[in-house]
């Protein structure tokens, strides 16, 4: 029996460009990402993605300006939580990226993502993302470096998928 923990993951883009942060700290350090977190008690979803994006690299975000575009599950060997990330993406936003204690922002063209430096399974689903397809990807984990096995489909719609499977 897996422990669910969930998590958002929200993206900015502009004008063919992307904006992701680096990590500076905890878990996924040094690696370029969107901005998210796990959920403040009492908070919803798309409260807790605008609030993550606001702390970790203050852009604003209205909460009705999210369209949630992906829903990623991670496990790992010997481990019994499974991570359920739901991605969030928006092209309407106010202010200008800026460093924080948690994240360095940076703009990437689309076409110039840094994936060396991001999670193995960023090269995987990014390109639904970037093509503006919606995601269901599930990614088991041997260690933090090694995909063992996955799956990635895309989806017709998101309200579809959460009605089959929650
Ligand atoms: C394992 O593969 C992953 N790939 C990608 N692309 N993103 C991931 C992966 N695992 C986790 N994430 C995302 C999900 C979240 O957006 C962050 C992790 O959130 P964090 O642990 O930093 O949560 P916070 O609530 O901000 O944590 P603290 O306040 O306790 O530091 O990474």
């Amino acid at each position: 029996m897996l422990l669910k923990k969930v998590y958002t993951l929200v993206f900015i883009s502009k004008d063919q460009q992307i904006l992701l942060g680096l990590k500076k700290r905890g878990f996924g350090v040094n690696k370029w990402n969107g901005f998210g977190g796990k959920l403040e008690p009492n908070e919803t979803i798309v409260e807790a993605a605008s609030r993550e994006l606001k702390e970790e690299c203050c852009i604003r975000v209205k909460t009705t300006d999210l369209k949630n575009i992906g829903h990623l599950e991670f496990t790992f060997e010997g481990d019994k939580t499974m991570m359920e990330v739901r991605v969030f993406g928006s092209k309407l936003f106010e202010g200008i990226p800026r460093e924080t204690e948690e994240m360095l922002p940076k703009w990437f063209p689309c076409n110039n993502i840094p994936f060396d430096d991001m999670w193995p399974d960023d090269r995987i689903w990014f390109p639904y993302m970037l093509k503006g397809q919606l995601f269901y990807g599930r990614f088991h984990y041997k260690d933090l470096d090694t995909i063992l096995n996955y799956h990635i489909e895309e989806l017709k719609s998101m309200e579809e998928f959460y009605n089959r499977n929650l």
